[in-house]
């Protein structure tokens, strides 16, 4: 596969765009920062003032207003200090905020097409993975690199200002330092992002093991687990050599230039002195400064280096951003508010992968109100009719029409008030059974949670529950039966009120008991609504207004139940031959 360079400096400037909306928070604390380093770095002035004035003369007056001053000059540090913090973490928050928010909307927009594509997994670790990386960029990197880089600015003017012939002496050291520096920053930080990559390898390999401790045991295979397990060890040990290693060589290389630079600046500051080019205060001054202003300006090299490797880890996130959902919006949607429920598929063909039909030439008209199944073998095409239905996916040819409009100039918003969904598996949400009914319409009240409830047969069993309507149900509802989920989800969508109900194998998971229940509580749902089911129990659907056979893609037979048993044909063979 051909490597791709990363695009840093776009990816860059997007990271950078969450900061927009802030730029007078960020314009303040840039302002506030250099308030306080102007403070900062004035103390040595002081010290300067002190040695080469105060101290010879004895004068106390002067004494007294400079340490006055100074202590002024502290208070505004103090206060600076307090502002830059405050209006930092607001804006790193804020910004941190929008980048899980962004990108959160997105895989929602994405929608289900990308769902089924892509593994929960997947996109959990962009969320705990990338996003945390962007989110350390505006609370930690981005911020430090503005503070080092104001920081060293003004300290080099301050440095300037006292002696432009030491100041010289800087840029050497500071040449010296980009010659190896910035590489050993960077084999320092990859290798600190190896060796944390190494550790969580370890660490799964340890869960692993310990999981499937029985199996290994059984299989006679601990030492093949063993060797593996060491192959992880010595890769964790290896890079955690290699860290210790270049955090060292780092430490030396700046070590090294701060040293030889003071010693650089002592001797030729001595010789100024005794030239008396340069006052004792002066030079005092000018070392504090020198030393502080390499801390910070190697500093910023660090920053950078760190601000690189987040932003190649962001750059997953740029990539993603710019992944197009399958399914838009047209620009000027119609919004229709009260759905009557006609279905009508014009010749609609689709492929999931290009070449290969799931669904072909299907001409189909369902009018409100009516009820019809699809029947069929595995993978004829049954729910990828319900998908196109809700738009999750766009046929490729031919088009779908919801109350004689295409599917593709409605709003989003129409089409999902209108379609209502029933799976085979319920997902409730991690709160009460009030919520996970509420779920389908936020606004009802109490009361119509409970009337929805009692219509979908689930109110006796809900105040059955420890906290009835308030009991939480668990991420998982393992507490709740799979019938029990299947009723709650059946009063979500009385709630909704949808005008077509998509049941997909609503009934199939579940034992003979709780499918009596919740068939009772689906006759409710589906009373005068329009109904399209994906069916496998045929004794479920014997009533339905039509039954749909759906055999390699196409319409191979349509009718009622009467009427298709008595053609002995596909449903037929699919009741087993004996009914009818
Ligand atoms: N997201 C997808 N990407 C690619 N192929 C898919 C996708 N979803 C379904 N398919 C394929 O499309 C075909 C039809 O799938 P569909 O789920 O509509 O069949 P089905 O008749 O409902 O099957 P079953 O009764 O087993 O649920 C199958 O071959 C399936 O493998």
């Amino acid at each position: 596969m051909e490597k791709t360079k990363p695009r840093l400096w776009p990816v860059y400037k997007w990271s950078l765009s969450y900061l927009r909306p802030y730029r007078r928070m960020l314009s303040l604390v840039l302002l506030f920062v250099t308030l306080m380093t102007i403070g900062e770095l004035a103390i040595p002035k002081f010290i300067q003032y002190f040695v080469d004035t105060i101290l010879p003369s004895g004068d106390r007056m002067k004494f007294l207003m400079t340490t006055g001053l100074l202590a002024g000059i502290i208070v505004c540090i103090v206060l600076a200090t307090l502002a830059q913090n405050t209006l930092r973490r607001q804006l790193q928050e804020k910004s941190s905020r929008d980048v899980q928010l962004s990108i959160f909307e997105h895989i929602r927009k994405l929608g289900f097409s990308y769902y089924e594509k892509t593994p929960a997994g997947q996109l959990l670790s962009l969320m705990n993975t990338e996003v945390a990386a962007l989110q350390e960029l505006y609370r930690q990197s981005f911020p430090l690199l503005l503070e080092n880089l104001i920081f060293s600015v003004v300290s080099l003017v301050y440095m300037a200002f006292t002696n432009v012939k030491l100041t010289l002496i800087v840029l050497p050291c500071l040449l010296f330092y980009f010659l190896f520096g910035p590489k050993l920053e960077r084999k320092a930080s990859l290798n600190a992002k190896l060796l944390s990559q190494n550790r969580i390898d370890e660490n799964q390999k340890i869960y692993e093991s310990i999981s499937a401790l029985r199996d290994i045991r059984a299989s006679s295979s601990e030492s093949w687990d063993f060797e593996r397990f060491l192959a992880r060890v010595r890769r964790f040990n290896q890079s955690m050599i290699w860290t210790y290693w270049y955090n060292h060589l780092r430490g030396t290389n700046r070590r090294l230039i701060y040293y030889a630079g003071g010693l650089f600046i002592i001797m030729y500051g001595y010789s100024l002195f005794r030239s008396n080019s340069l006052s004792a205060g002066a030079l005092m001054a000018f070392i504090l400064y020198f030393f502080v202003t390499m801390q910070k300006l190697t500093a910023v090299i660090t920053n950078i280096t760190e601000q690189k490797i987040l932003i190649f880890q962001a750059e997953k996130l740029y990539s993603f951003l710019q992944i197009t959902p399958a399914v838009a919006e047209c620009d000027d949607p119609v919004i229709v508010d009260n759905i009557r429920g006609e279905i009508r598929f014009r010749d609609v063909t689709f492929s999931y992968v290009k070449g290969n039909r799931v669904l072909k030439h299907i001409n189909l008209l369902i009018k409100p109100g009516e009820h019809v199944a699809i029947i069929g073998a595995s993978g004829q095409g049954k729910s990828t009719i319900l998908k196109l239905i809700g738009r999750f996916y766009d046929p490729g040819e031919g088009e779908i029409l919801l109350d004689g409009i295409p599917l593709k100039h409605m709003s989003l918003a129409s089409i999902r008030r209108g379609c209502g969904y029933v799976f085979q598996d319920t997902y409730l949400t991690g709160g009460s059974v009030k919520e996970n009914i509420r779920f389908g319409r936020p606004e009802a009240t109490d009361q119509e949670v409970i009337a929805a409830a009692k219509a979908a047969y689930a109110h006796d069993f809900i105040v059955n529950l420890s906290d009835g309507y308030d009991t939480i149900v668990g991420e998982r509802a393992h507490t709740l039966s799979g019938g029990q989920k299947q009723r709650i989800s059946i009063a979500r969508m009385i709630i909704r009120n949808p005008a077509v109900v998509l049941l997909d194998e609503a009934t199939s998971a579940l034992d003979t008991v709780s499918e009596i229940e919740v068939q009772k509580a689906l006759e409710t749902l589906l009373q005068g609504r329009t109904v399209i089911a994906v069916a496998h129990r045929l004794s479920t659907i014997e009533n339905f207004d039509r039954i749909i056979v759906l055999d390699q893609g196409e319409i191979a037979e349509s009718g009622n139940y009467e009427q298709l048993a008595s053609q002995r044909g596909l449903l037929y063979q699919m009741a087993g031959g004996n009914r009818g």
